[in-house]
């Protein structure tokens, strides 16, 4: 039966709770345990340097939380600027909108207040992965199936921020490191269609409709509700007119290729040091 002493001892316990909650201060970065896996280790020191050197708790209001495994860490990090009393105030008032259900996800499991696009059309600071990055900061994203949506965000801050593991940067041209093509959104209806087009009129050197493998039968669908056309063109010499030629297929909703649009990239790798590649200018 609750009792009115009951509802005292709730109250303390509260207390006690909100108490400890307070005293929770954002981790050091150079103070953290090593995880099991080098790879992670390697994602999250770049995602956590970005977020530390980039987001303005004090300015920054709405953020762009992008998709796939490595900004797990941005979303982890910036929960952790919401746990610190310093910060509290500032980053309870944060809306963060999302590039797909996985990032939706990460929003709400780490305590932060999620936003529709819709509702939020301009964006103050957007963090994302990619799958390949170019000296010049072009990419390749799409390879988890989340394109659209993540260009949408990206192309709606100025402070495009990419976080990925050192293994995701290309020397040369885009295509010599994620050889398994660009990804591009297609409508379903129109699938048969790109694929002939990139091949004969594009001179793709294969393309494949991503099947879903052991977790789907068939296609993989997009958050989107489309397709996913793997396309192939080896080295790539100019990102920005595939892109385009791509984009004039009829029945192309978005390419994987993400052209003159990041602003800095931070590159981990396993033991915790972290390279950046800045763009020129913005
Ligand atoms: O479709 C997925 C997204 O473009 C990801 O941002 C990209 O694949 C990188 O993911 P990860 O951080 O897991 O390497």
């Amino acid at each position: 039966m609750f009792t009115p002493s009951t509802s005292k001892g709730l109250v303390r316990k509260i207390g006690a709770i909100k108490r400890f909650m307070a005293s929770i201060k954002l981790p050091k970065i150079s103070e953290l345990p090593v995880l099991g896996h080098p790879l992670e280790n390697a994602k999250r020191a770049a995602a956590y340097r970005a977020v530390d050197e980039n987001l303005d708790v004090y300015k920054h209001r709405v953020i762009g939380i992008g998709s796939g495994s490595t900004v797990v860490y941005v979303a982890q990090r910036i929960g952790q600027y919401l746990k610190d009393d310093e910060y509290r105030d500032y980053v309870s008032k944060f809306t963060c909108v999302a590039t797909g259900y996985q990032s939706k996800q990460l929003i709400i499991e780490n305590g932060l207040s999620y936003g529709i696009i819709e509702q939020y059309p301009y964006v103050d600071i957007a963090f994302d992965g990619a799958d390949e990055i170019d000296p010049n900061l072009n990419l390749i994203k799409g390879g988890g199936a989340c394109l659209f949506q993540e260009k949408l965000v990206s192309t709606s801050t100025k402070l495009f921020i990419v976080v990925a593991d050192t293994s995701k940067k290309s020397y040369t041209k885009l295509g010599s490191r994620w050889t398994q093509g660009v990804p591009v959104e297609v409508v379903p209806v129109a699938f048969a269609r790109v694929q002939h087009d990139l091949l004969k009129l594009l001179n793709a050197r294969t393309v494949t409709l991503r099947q879903g493998g052991k977790s789907k039968m068939g296609p993989v669908v997009t958050d989107n509700m489309n397709f996913i056309l793997d396309a192939c063109f080896g080295d790539i010499d100019d990102p920005g007119t595939l892109h385009q030629k791509i984009k004039s297929l009829v029945g192309v909703v978005e390419t994987g290729l993400f052209v003159d649009n990041a602003y800095k990239c931070y590159l981990g790798d396993s033991d915790g040091e972290v390279h950046t590649i800045v763009k020129e200018s913005v």
